[in-house]
């Protein structure tokens, strides 16, 4: 279990997420939504020990996570940065192998074992982000949704417990979002805690078993995706007037005064 225990997080003095507990499971997809500044990325960043809390505690299973060595972090909890920018031109397949850094020198990890884990960790990153035809291209010669994905595969390859990522579906085009929110479920269904932010209100809807929603740095709803993102929450939260339509597993939300 993922969890945060009475948070609170500053940035540049100012407070943006106020005092929020929450426990993640392993095995489930969560999505994490809210208006821009709500507090989303501080959040997540806080869950991955990237950002340190003002206060309260982040726990994963019974350690404290910012006590966690880096190196053992990084092989538990995968982050996908918001802005995954890439400061080497270096090619697809050397930035999905990066994610394999965290294993170098495992202690008691035979060398040969270690070699074969990071081949086969690396090819099925790969194969997930549909990335194999993009392998030697330099990332500086790759458009921004193709970026998207090898950085997402950079996370995968990485094989961490638990994978954290910051609006992994923008700038994808409709059938990579819709194959990475299935490889996302996927990894949840493997066991792996998966928590993603989302702007996609239909996409968590669809894809996620968990919704938090936040405002103003508080969790305000947390839940099943039909009650947290329900049409009261999402008019309240957005102030945008709404209505879900469609079946469940494929809902769309239709916006604007005319629905409303
Ligand atoms: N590096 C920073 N220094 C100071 N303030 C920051 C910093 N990063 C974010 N903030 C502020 O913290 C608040 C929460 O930001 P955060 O990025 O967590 O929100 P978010 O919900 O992820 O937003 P978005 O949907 O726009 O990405 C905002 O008011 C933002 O202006």
């Amino acid at each position: 279990m993922l969890s945060v225990r009475d948070v609170v997080v500053k940035r540049a003095g100012r407070t943006v997420v106020e005092g929020a507990s929450l426990a993640l499971e392993r095995g489930e997809l969560t999505a994490i939504c809210g208006p821009n500044g709500a507090g989303k990325s501080s959040l997540l960043a806080v869950l991955a020990g990237l950002l340190p809390a003002a206060s309260g505690e982040v726990m994963l299973d019974d350690r404290q996570v910012p006590a966690i060595p880096a190196r053992e972090k990084a092989r538990l909890i995968g982050f996908l940065p918001q802005q995954a920018d890439v400061a080497w031109d270096i090619s697809v397949e050397t930035l999905v192998a990066l994610g394999r850094l965290p294993w170098r020198s495992v202690p008691g990890r035979p060398a040969r074992a270690s070699r074969d884990a990071d081949r086969h960790a690396i090819a099925s990153a790969m194969t997930a982000m549909e990335l194999e035809a993009l392998a030697l291209r330099p990332v500086s010669q790759i458009s921004g949704g193709e970026k998207a994905r090898a950085a997402m595969g950079r996370v995968l390859a990485g094989e961490p417990e638990w994978i954290l990522a910051d609006e992994p579906l923008a700038n994808l085009d409709l059938s990579h979002q819709q194959a990475l929110a299935a490889s996302l479920k996927g990894q949840a269904d493997a066991g792996r805690g998966v928590v993603v932010v989302m702007h996609d209100l239909a996409a968590a809807m669809n894809h996620a078993g968990r919704v938090i929603v936040i405002d103003k740095g508080r969790v305000v709803a947390d839940g099943a995706p039909e009650q947290a993102l329900s049409r009261e929450v999402i008019e309240t939260v957005w102030q945008v007037p709404c209505q879900w339509l469609g079946e469940a597993g494929a809902r769309a939300l239709a916006m604007g005064q005319s629905v409303a």
